[in-house]
């Protein structure tokens, strides 16, 4: 079976300095695989080169046998919903002035799949199926805890119907009493939907609890 996501001899470089030296791996459907390693050793650089945010130098990323490196913005702009992002900081991936029902409908909006009345009943929807109140769906960012934000970050990144999720150290931010929270909301998640995972954390513990598989990096390469 062709893997959600294939890398293969990955390689970022900023300018002279090489942060991915040939790194390969793959998640498969439902999925996680875990990216763990020290400060610098090329994590973030690698999620920021399958998410096409960077092109790589050199390899491949295959998202479920399509390469990804050498697709034009145009093409991509069709794959990028089945491939998203949740990052560390819950504020910086939504939008400060907007209502977080807003920022939720916008991946419907795009993909062509807002109507009344099943958009809005869709994002009160999304945000349930992530443990937030419906009613939280009023608010701006600012106005919902770290953890709720984070949370609706996520109920965004589903309203895309995305395929892949690459977390990039998800909990990090969020204060140790509402880690395991979201953590045991994306395995249920995952349960329910059938997601893949790549997540990527320098906390061990949470990497094992989630994780199928768990590669090790450290400067640029997997050693494990
Ligand atoms: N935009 C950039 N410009 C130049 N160098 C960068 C840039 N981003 C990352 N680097 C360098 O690339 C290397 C890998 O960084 P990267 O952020 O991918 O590591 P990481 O494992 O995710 O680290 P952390 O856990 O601290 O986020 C580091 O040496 C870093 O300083």
């Amino acid at each position: 079976m062709t893997p959600l996501l294939d890398v293969r001899d990955l390689v970022v470089r900023y300018g002279a300095a090489t942060a991915v030296d040939g790194v390969s791996f793959q998640v498969r459907a439902g999925e996680t695989v875990g990216l763990v390693g020290p400060s610098g050793c090329g994590k973030s650089s690698t999620a920021a080169a399958v998410l096409r945010l960077r092109r790589p130098h050199a390899g491949e990323v295959r998202f479920d046998g399509l390469e990804l490196t050498a697709l034009s913005e145009r093409r991509l702009r069709a794959i990028r919903p089945r491939l998203q992002p949740v990052f560390q900081d819950p504020y910086g991936s939504l939008s400060p002035r907007r209502r977080i029902r807003a920022q939720i409908a916008e991946p419907l909006r795009v993909q062509g799949r807002w109507s009344r009345p099943a958009g809005p009943e869709r994002v009160a929807e999304l945000l349930d199926m992530v443990g937030l109140d419906p009613a939280l769906g009023e608010r701006l960012p600012h106005e919902l805890s770290g953890g709720q934000c984070q949370r609706a970050g996520i109920a965004r990144a589903l309203a895309s119907a995305p395929e892949l999720l690459v977390l990039d150290e998800p909990v990090s931010a969020l204060d140790p009493s509402l880690r395991a929270g979201v953590l045991n909301l994306l395995l249920d998640l995952q349960d329910r939907l059938g997601l893949g995972y790549l997540f990527i954390s320098h906390d061990m513990a949470a990497v094992r609890h989630l994780s199928d598989r768990v590669l090790t990096m450290r400067a640029g390469k997997i050693v494990t």
